[in-house]
């Protein structure tokens, strides 16, 4: 992990200052010690007597950070410190419980702590077209600041999502090929690191098929959960591309890299239970049960202490995130060399040939 500069915790220090909700015991022993770890290096002051309750906590909780260097701690803190504030943004005014935001393609809505992202294109089976992949970027971006407590993301009718809308590529702006690989790069750039970065636990509730980005982001959200009937297909080569989502370094981490290659490679579609199998799908559930089976449990999750779930979510992924962003730059420059490639070209070609055909 590449620690903070001095610049960036001095300025985490005053952004503290601006925290309107206090964040509980536990966040704020942590802030002291890695503030302490940062400034001064490892604890190295007699620990309190027995009766001094407060001071022997602090002392604990530096303590406990060992021999984490001083950068180290710098960047930990600045991280703490980033995803408190993003959980309690500014309650979205256009988002109060039970309401839902307008967007074109996704019906949005937060009720009882729990705000869901619905694909809503069912007549195309949910693949995301551009003003999709704007959409989604930003119901993440107020979900990630508004009141609740988890995020969920699924889909409408029969299928969880068809991956990346085709027909992005055939609209050819005037730049040509080359720029449309390029904007289509950042795009997908941005899209990812929205995941990458979202503050809250994300939920996948997997109502049907999955296909494509839609399956190689699995590996950033905290939970995933699917219908029997889910499938999970990424046909990367088939299309004559490469993976994304972070799912070259997600995926073979997740299953191993054998497992991971018969996906990413050689196009595998697994069932839910052996996506469970693999680690991809937390839990697999009945169709029949599927939605009051996993609603019961989402209710239950979103009772839980919002600051909590955030600071842990934030020590499990914390350590990786900067790797995340690494893969995610890597896959996206692969991928826009591939959208110019004659195996990509051929295979969108074959798919509008064949729908041509029906
Ligand atoms: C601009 C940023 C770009 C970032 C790109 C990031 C990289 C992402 C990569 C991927 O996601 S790769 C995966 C791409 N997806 C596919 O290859 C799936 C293609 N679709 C299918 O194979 C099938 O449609 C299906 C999903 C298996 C469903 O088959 P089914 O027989 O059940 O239904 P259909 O009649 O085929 O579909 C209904 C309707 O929906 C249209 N459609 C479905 N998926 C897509 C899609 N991905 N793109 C565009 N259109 C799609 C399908 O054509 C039908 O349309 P109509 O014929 O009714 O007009």
């Amino acid at each position: 992990m590449m620690g903070a500069t001095v610049e960036q915790f001095n300025c985490a220090k005053s952004q503290m200052g601006t925290l309107k909700k206090d964040p509980g015991n536990e966040a704020k022993l942590k802030i002291y010690a890695l503030f302490k770890q940062a400034t001064q290096g490892p604890c190295n002051t007699p620990k309190p007597g027995m009766l001094d309750y407060v001071g022997k906590a602090k002392w604990d909780a530096w303590k406990s950070l060992g021999s984490v260097s001083q950068e180290d701690a710098r960047q930990q803190y600045v991280d703490l410190i980033d995803s408190l504030l993003a959980a309690e943004g500014p309650v979205v005014a256009a988002q109060p419980t039970g309401s839902a935001a307008t967007f074109d393609t996704l019906l949005v809505s937060t009720e009882d702590n729990v705000t869901t992202i619905r694909f809503n294109r069912p007549q195309k089976k949910n693949a995301i077209t551009v003003e999709m992949y704007n959409e989604i970027i930003k119901a993440l971006e107020e979900s990630g600041k508004d009141d609740s407590v988890i995020t969920v993301i699924t889909g409408s009718g029969d299928f969880y999502c068809s991956g990346n809308d085709l027909t992005n590529f055939t609209k050819i702006p005037e730049g040509g090929m080359q720029q449309m690989a390029k904007d289509a790069g950042e795009l997908l750039r941005e899209f990812v690191k929205a995941f990458i970065d979202f503050p809250k636990p994300l939920i996948a509730v997997i109502n049907g098929p999955a296909v494509g980005v839609s399956v190689t982001l699995l590996g950033l959200f905290e939970v995933v959960y699917a219908t029997e009937r889910a499938t999970f297909h990424t046909p990367f080569s088939q299309l004559g591309q490469s993976p994304e989502g972070c799912s070259s370094y997600t995926f073979p981490k997740m299953m191993g890299n054998a497992k991971a290659s018969e996906m990413l490679l050689f196009n595998k579609k697994l069932t839910a239970t052996q996506a469970c199998a693999q680690g991809l799908v937390t839990e697999v559930f009945p169709d029949s049960s599927f939605q009051t089976e996993v609603a019961t449990r989402l209710k239950a999750y979103a009772k839980l202490p919002r600051n909590s779930l955030t600071l842990s979510k934030q020590l499990i992924r914390g350590t990786e995130k900067e790797r995340l962003h690494t893969v995610n730059d890597q896959e996206v420059e692969r991928l826009v060399e591939r959208w110019l490639s004659d195996e990509c070209m051929q295979a969108i070609v074959s798919f509008f040939q064949a729908k041509a055909k029906l």
